[in-house]
């Protein structure tokens, strides 16, 4: 549904994106993540026809994005990262607005409204004022803005920014309802959590390059060649951080903040069953007293920590 031929952009001399190479299938909900000024608006921008290429091409839905820019509008829901409303105008009027620059016809439009109102809970601010509404509903307002057209992709560059916390929680379960519904998703973010349960694939970018992409699954099996090993120590946590740092498989160390009487580490190391047990076994050998020694399953974010390390290619 959405692809990338080494599509890079230069600001003038500045180089935001290099050359990235991407697929997303049907009914993927890819999760774009990226820490600011990483280059993901910018990919963004492009596939939504906003923004010309310095190098490369896309395609959106069969349609090129630089060819055909009228066929990817009407293949693509988009909501931009910070998006204005227009003073003076009601909830119903917004929509409206957006489904006439859609030539849909009068009738059709009403029910559309109707529906895109009740899909995403806002049928009770029919007609209310746009700018009165609360950043949440205005997020959501947005989000009803890019389904008036029935997109079968949908472009989303951090729609949870600035949400509280049930806010969040309502845009993951809106993300969803549109992935039931068959929708194609890009969303962006630089917040890991915000993504990890909602994506079924995702892409991650640093400084204008593309360091990894694929299905979540396939992603977490990649990083899971460097084991994340939560220890508790109880006593003898020196000895024990001497033998950590002077073991060879060690990529990184992490001290957590523990209870007084405890210490908690995180030591990543790049190693199988084998040298977990006996990493085990030099401890408790050296007199180190652990509560815990938990080999954990990782999280997204910390593949985005991995991979942005270098660790995994
Ligand atoms: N119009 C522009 N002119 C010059 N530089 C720009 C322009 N737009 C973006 N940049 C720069 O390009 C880089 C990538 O920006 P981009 O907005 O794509 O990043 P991002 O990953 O979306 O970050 P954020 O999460 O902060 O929005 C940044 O260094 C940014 O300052």
């Amino acid at each position: 549904m959405i692809t990338l031929r080494g599509f890079g952009k230069d600001y003038g001399d500045f180089c935001a994106v290099e050359s990235i190479d991407l697929q997303i299938d049907a009914g993927e909900v890819f999760g774009f993540i990226g820490p600011n000024g990483a280059g993901k608006s910018t990919t963004i921008r492009f596939l939504a026809t906003l923004l010309r290429a310095t190098r490369g091409s896309g395609t959106v839905a069969g349609c090129d994005v630089m060819g055909d820019p009228v066929g990817v509008r009407q293949a693509v829901g988009y909501m931009p990262d910070n998006f204005g409303v227009y003073d003076g105008m009601r909830v119903w009027e917004f929509l409206d607005f957006f489904a006439v620059a859609y030539r849909i016809g009068r009738t059709e439009r009403k029910q559309i409204i109707d529906n895109v109102l009740e899909l995403l809970d806002l049928t009770h601010k029919r007609s209310d004022f746009v700018n009165g509404l609360s950043r949440g509903m205005k997020q959501r307002l947005c989000l009803a803005k890019t389904l008036v057209h029935d997109p079968p992709v949908l472009i989303l560059d951090e729609p949870a920014s600035g949400l509280d916390p049930r806010a969040r929680v309502e845009v993951k379960a809106l993300l969803k309802e549109l992935r039931k519904m068959g929708k194609t998703i890009l969303i962006s973010s630089h917040i890991l959590t915000e993504l990890a349960d909602c994506c079924t694939s995702i892409g991650i970018i640093e400084r204008g390059q593309l360091l990894m992409h694929g299905p979540i699954d396939s992603v977490y099996r990649q990083i899971r060649r460097n084991r994340l090993v939560e220890i508790q120590f109880v006593s003898g946590e020196e000895a024990g951080m001497s033998i950590l740092r002077s073991t060879d498989t060690l990529r990184s160390l992490e001290v957590l903040p523990g209870t007084s009487d405890t210490k908690r580490v995180v030591a990543e190391m790049e190693t199988d069953d084998e040298g977990l047990a006996v990493l085990m076994e030099t401890l408790i050998a050296a007199g180190v007293r652990m509560k815990s020694f938990n080999d954990r399953d990782p999280t997204l974010e910390d593949v985005f920590m991995t991979v942005t390390k270098g660790l995994v290619s």
